[in-house]
């Protein structure tokens, strides 16, 4: 069974607009509310996907509420610890170019925090959670370390989506897969990437540091994946991009989902890429037919078999 874990959920509040003047007051040409949080986020997409699946994490309040309502309407399973404190609102401004300003949300205390560890340590070793977003206020610098102590200690498999430095860290606990985006790869490494050959050479620093399975986003120049034996490229579809938020969500719910369905990983990636395009094209995250709708569009070309490396 797949799990995600969301500390710091959020309602994405999404504004378009053209043009935003600072110090003025500014009208949104359409909005529109979603529940939001990475962790959520795989969720959904993993429930368009028809992959069974839990999310996990803090929630509080009447926006906490509407994550709730919103999952149980769409038939997402979920079991949250509910905490004092309103689930933070991220503003998404959608013009020429994209803002965004997300909370910070509530503060978590030790009990809760004891709370969710429990929670982690009756998953089973057929398990698989994945660990995406920022830490929430209250909550040790260590929070994910702990998780995964409990990961590893239990032969529990793990995915983690985090931007911070405490990544390179943790692939000596052999995550199943890591994604960063570009520019998230290069703060890693304190270098700025400026081609597919710079990706795929500190991509695969990640994988043989231990994560087993790197995907490294590239926005609309597509993505690409690299494991022990392979590294595959594939171009972004064309279409009109309506809203990101949430594509690399998408990206890695395409490929657990893959996996979960018994693909191979080249077909796993595919179909990530093709998740992440379709959210990218779409108002709220993608759904199954959007996705579906993409498979004539993504080919996957294999630049490196590195078996005999
Ligand atoms: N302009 C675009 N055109 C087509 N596909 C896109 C575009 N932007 C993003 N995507 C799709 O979404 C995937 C993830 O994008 P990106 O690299 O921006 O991830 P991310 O920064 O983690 O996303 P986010 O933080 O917005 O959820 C890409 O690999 C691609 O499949
Ligand atoms: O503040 P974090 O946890 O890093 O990111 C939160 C967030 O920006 O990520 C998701 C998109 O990936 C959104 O739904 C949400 O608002």
């Amino acid at each position: 069974m797949l799990y995600t874990l969301t500390l710091n959920p959020s309602i994405d509040y999404i504004m378009h607009i053209n043009d935003v003047k600072v110090g003025e007051t500014n009208y949104a040409n359409d909005e529109n509310m979603l529940p939001g949080g990475k962790g959520v986020n795989v969720s959904r997409v993993l429930n368009q996907l028809g992959v069974a699946n839990k999310a996990l994490g803090f929630i509080g309040g009447h926006t906490g509420r509407f994550i709730e309502d919103w999952l149980k309407k769409e038939g997402a399973d979920h079991d949250f610890i509910s905490v004092n404190g309103d689930t933070r609102i991220n503003v998404k401004l959608k013009g020429e170019a994209e803002t965004e300003i997300n909370g910070k949300g509530p503060i978590i205390t030790k009990a809760d925090s004891e709370k969710l560890l429990t929670r982690v340590r009756q998953l089973r070793s057929t398990d698989t959670i994945i660990l995406s977003g920022s830490k929430s206020r209250g909550l040790s610098e260590t929070f994910y370390n702990q998780i995964i102590d409990i990961c590893t200690e239990q032969n529990i498999s793990f995915v983690i989506d985090t931007n911070s430095k405490e990544l390179l860290d943790i692939l000596k606990e052999k995550p199943f897969l890591v994604k960063p985006n570009q520019a998230e790869l290069g703060q890693l490494f304190n270098q700025s990437i400026q081609s597919k050959e710079e990706a795929i050479y500190y991509g695969k620093k990640l994988q043989e540091g231990g994560a087993e399975n790197v995907i490294v986003s590239l926005g609309g120049d597509g993505a690409i994946f690299i494991d022990q034996n392979q590294t595959y490229l594939a171009d972004s579809p064309k279409g009109k991009v309506v809203n990101t938020v949430g594509s690399g969500d998408s990206m890695i719910a395409g490929f657990m989902a893959g996996i979960e369905k018994g693909l191979t990983k080249r077909e796993a990636f595919k179909l990530s890429v093709q998740s992440g395009s379709a959210t990218a094209f779409s108002k709220d995250l993608a759904t199954k037919e959007a996705i579906l709708a993409l498979n004539n569009q993504v080919i996957i070309e294999r630049v490196e078999n590195h078996e005999n490396d």
